[in-house]
């Protein structure tokens, strides 16, 4: 096996050795580069950014998306980077009744538009999914209207560009439904029942799948709609859902280091 080049410290960069997810970190398609181009995009965009969770690994009172950051909520950052992206009309944000309230506060405090609210569900899967009825089922004076692609983005994700939204929703639009990946840091193992290991993967051939993730409005929402009940409540993977019920496999797209939450 050829020896993998190394990054010496005098050359500054990352390996480009090992297997690449498509196209690398900067390409778009042409389709793509005409949206950023034009800064129109030739079919409807809508997000939904669930932002029910209450921060339970994190172990404070507020929950992550409300904590302040240099005295401004997580979240309003995260609205403030979607809100740059001209081509996405409408922005769904999940959260739970006890913090519709805060939430309408931010809205008016930060002047942030192009914002709807849902209710959060008591999972990450219920919150998306709700998310997703707000754009088809109208209420009497919502503008919202069903997107062709939608774009799922964590809440507590605030650094997100438009160059990795773009490359998503192309590729959505080509393939059903896209993701942002990264390469592992860590190696993944798998520990028996007696908390001993049992195997681990091979660190090379799998991928940690980060945000944003995008899919054809009828694909997701068809796949949300057919999901176990067991799916909505452990789920962690909008991208399986839409391989299970849906049969679309989603292409995978080059995310940047800082997509973390
Ligand atoms: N019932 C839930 C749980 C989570 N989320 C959202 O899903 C995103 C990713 O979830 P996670 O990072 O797990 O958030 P929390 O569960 O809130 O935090 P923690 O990881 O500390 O448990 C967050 O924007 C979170 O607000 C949601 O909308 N509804
Ligand atoms: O389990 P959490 O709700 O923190 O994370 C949900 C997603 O962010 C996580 O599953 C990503 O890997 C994208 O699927």
């Amino acid at each position: 096996m050829e020896p993998r080049p190394r990054c010496s410290p005098a050359e500054p960069g990352r390996c480009l050795s090992g297997p690449r997810a498509s196209g690398p970190a900067t390409s778009v398609s042409r389709l793509g580069a005409a949206v950023a181009e034009l800064g129109s995009c030739p079919f409807a965009v809508a997000a939904v950014l669930p932002a029910g969770g209450c921060g339970e690994r994190m172990g404070v009172p507020t929950p992550k998306q409300f904590c302040p950051v240099l005295e401004r909520p997580l979240i309003s950052y995260t609205l403030q980077a979607l809100e740059r992206v001209p081509w996405i009309k409408d922005i769904v944000v999940a959260v739970t009744g006890e913090n519709m309230e805060a939430m309408e506060s931010i809205i008016r405090k930060y002047g942030h538009k192009r914002i709807s609210l849902a209710e959060a569900g008591v999972t990450r899967h219920r919150s998306i999914f709700n998310g997703l009825k707000a754009l088809v089922e109208h209420q009497p004076d919502s503008e919202l209207t069903k997107p062709e692609v939608v774009v799922i983005h964590d809440a507590v994700r605030p650094f997100v560009e438009e160059d990795v939204l773009l490359r998503v929703v192309t590729a959505a639009k080509e393939h059903g439904a896209a993701g942002a990946i990264r390469p592992l840091v860590s190696t993944v193992i798998s520990p028996s029942a007696d908390g001993c290991l049992d195997h681990s993967l091979e660190r090379d051939k799998h991928r940690a799948s980060e945000m944003p993730q995008a899919f054809l409005f009828d694909v997701i929402y068809e796949a949300y709609q057919q999901c176990s009940d067991y799916d909505l409540e452990f789920g962690t993977e909008c991208l399986q859902l839409a391989l299970k019920y849906c049969h679309t496999k989603a292409k995978l797209v080059e995310g940047s280091p800082d997509l973390w939450k």
